[in-house]
């Protein structure tokens, strides 16, 4: 039996729609496989009736069908479902990477890249890489359609804001705006490459300033119950930068050296003012998945 562990991740970032990633040093998924006949799947933990166990509609099935290599597979979830908090790419990336080792395939982590990303087409129908770049790479990542993914190493504190809100990613995708201005453009382009230079220097001054986003977060931050508030009590609080974690409904916050617990805090108070529970995870950008 081989066992990996791969990490929640955060994409987009503000400033980097369905480009950007970062992995979390914690929630992770851990992912055990047995070599068999045929794939077959059970999963335990976070939200484990939620998920399905059929292999053509649990993203851990694509990625035995990729790899070939069929196998028993025990997924133990530690990043809730429907969390912004690429659940479902944490599990693609802890089975890539056991699937490997247990048939010796010999593939890199940035070979497993677009193996992990068929994983993810079983949940959205399109292979996205922006949750299982940084899940198997660590670190922040960014990835380009025709390309793969660019990986930076990072040391910087991060809080994880995971809301009792339900948000369907489909609802989330069907609100962003189809057009932009020139002005938002340049003002996008100007967060995003502040935010890349930002992580290249683990200057969280610099990141938090970089993830201002003019287009999409707004739009996606109606769907939040307590959204503006939240993001009034963590900057308050002393974060230098917040945003909405992939599609929602996750808030992500980028603490001053510090101020990670009185940012999770803030953060967990003002959506209980919202009427909303909430449990923050204090975390930091971290490594990619690992056999254990
Ligand atoms: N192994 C798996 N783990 C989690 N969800 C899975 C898995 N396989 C299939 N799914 C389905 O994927 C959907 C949730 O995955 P998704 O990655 O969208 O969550 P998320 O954490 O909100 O991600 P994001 O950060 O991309 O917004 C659910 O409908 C769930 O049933
Ligand atoms: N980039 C994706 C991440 C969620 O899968 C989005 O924001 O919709």
């Amino acid at each position: 039996m081989v066992t990996a562990r791969a990490p929640a991740t955060s994409a987009n970032l503000g400033s980097g729609f369905d480009t950007f990633g970062v992995a979390l040093s914690h929630p992770a998924d851990t992912v055990s496989v047995e070599r068999a006949a045929e794939t077959t799947i059970e999963v335990s933990g976070a939200g484990a009736q939620y998920i399905p166990t059929d292999p053509d509609k649990n993203v851990v099935g694509a990625v035995a069908e990729a790899l070939d290599a069929p196998a028993h597979i025990h997924i133990d979830k530690g990043v809730r479902p429907s969390s912004g908090l690429g659940s479902s790419a944490a599990s693609a990336a802890a089975a890539a990477v056991a699937l490997n080792e247990l048939y010796d395939r010999g593939y890199s982590a940035h070979d497993l890249v677009p193996v992990a990303a068929e994983g993810e087409a079983v949940v959205s129908g399109e292979a996205h890489a922006d949750n299982v770049a940084p899940s198997l790479l660590g670190g922040f990542t960014v990835v380009r359609s025709d390309d793969g993914a660019t990986s930076v190493d990072a040391d910087l504190p991060l809080v994880a804001c995971l809301p009792e809100v339900v948000v369907s990613t489909r609802d989330a995708r069907r609100v962003v705006p189809d057009t932009l201005s020139m002005a938002d453009h340049v003002e996008t382009v100007g967060n995003a490459a502040t935010l890349t230079a930002g992580m290249c220097r683990s200057d969280p001054e610099l990141v938090g300033r970089g993830m201002d986003d003019p287009v999409v977060t707004p739009a996606r931050a109606e769907l939040i119950t307590g959204y503006a508030d939240v993001r009034e009590a963590a900057l308050a609080a002393g974060a230098t930068g917040v945003t909405v974690s992939g599609a929602g409904p996750s808030v992500l916050a980028v603490p001053e050296p510090g101020c990670r617990r009185a940012v999770a805090a803030a953060m967990v108070e003002a959506f209980a003012d919202a009427g909303v529970g909430a449990r923050a995870y204090q975390t930091e950008v971290g490594r990619g998945a690992t056999v254990l």
